[in-house]
């Protein structure tokens, strides 16, 4: 299908009331040569989900890993990210010590080859926790907030590789969320799962955002207008609109977001 050229300086983007937890201004991603993201300034607001929506390589994921520097190794980023007043796009951060704070789910679940209570306590032991009783009361917090203790709790020492696609997805977000983070980044946390895991994982965000900020990439708009507060929408690296979620889906201001949620391209 092809699309029309839109106007990529006619966008749309608010900044949403109360706290703000993370707020990017700028920010512009080069691979090589090559951009793949242009002056992105958004403003994701505490205990919300927010859902980074667009056509396949519109910049969703390249925009999401810059959030906690998992662009490092592979892209330049410019621009400015601030989290409590300071800006982690700058050299000489200690990116170990983000991650705790801005934890990160992938799209494909990927458990360590360990024991599913080994998985949970990996990171918080590599972090210095050493209290047995700490480590068993965050195994069982996090495998409860991310709503799979009823189905794993007789069975903590076994692999975590016997678990289902969507078990394993649940799991890697407790993982998570037993570094206490901040904010949780998911990058396609369902898109490899089937309709009642991606239902369980959707119901498992929801109850989240009463303790996390929540910033989730989707390809599947059902999903966004389901589980997230507001919506950016990404084409071809531009933000084009970004407001309520609600407000989005229903009467989008920009030709180009009202096409793409219509089904007109992507
Ligand atoms: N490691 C990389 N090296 C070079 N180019 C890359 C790299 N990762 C992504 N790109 C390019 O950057 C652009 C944005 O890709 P990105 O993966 O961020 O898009 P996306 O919206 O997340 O797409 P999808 O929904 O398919 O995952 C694309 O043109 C892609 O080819």
């Amino acid at each position: 299908m092809t699309q029309p050229d839109y106007n990529l300086d006619q966008h749309q983007i608010i900044v949403p009331p109360g706290e703000i937890a993370l707020e990017t201004k700028d920010v512009n991603v080069f691979y090589g040569k090559k951009q793949a993201t242009f002056d992105t300034s958004l403003a994701f607001p505490r205990f919300k989900i927010s859902a980074l929506i667009g056509a396949s390589g519109s910049g969703k994921s390249t925009f999401l890993r810059c959030l906690n520097r998992m662009n490092d190794d592979v892209a330049t980023v410019t621009g400015a990210i601030m989290y409590r007043n300071v800006n982690i796009n700058q050299k000489n951060l200690n990116v170990y010590v983000l991650r705790k704070n801005i934890g990160m789910v992938f799209q494909h679940p990927n458990p360590f080859a360990k024991t599913i209570r080994e998985n949970i306590q990996f990171a918080l032991k590599k972090h210095g926790v050493k209290d047995q009783t700490v480590l068993d009361q965050r195994v069982e917090q996090s495998l409860r907030a991310a709503a799979l203790w009823d189905e794993v709790k007789d069975k903590l020492d076994t692999s975590a590789l016997e678990l289902s696609g969507g078990q394993a997805q649940r799991l890697c977000i407790a993982r998570s969320i037993a570094m206490q983070p901040d904010i949780l980044l998911l990058d396609e946390p369902a898109s490899a799962l089937d309709p009642i895991s991606t239902a369980k994982i959707e119901e498992t965000l929801l109850e989240l955002k009463q303790k996390y900020t929540i910033i989730i990439v989707t390809h599947n708009m059902q999903q966004a207008a389901r589980v997230s507060d507001y919506t950016a929408f990404f084409h071809l690296g531009h933000v084009m609109e970004y407001k309520k979620t609600a407000d989005i889906f229903t009467r989008p201001q920009v030709k180009a977001t009202e096409d793409y949620i219509s089904g007109n391209f992507g």
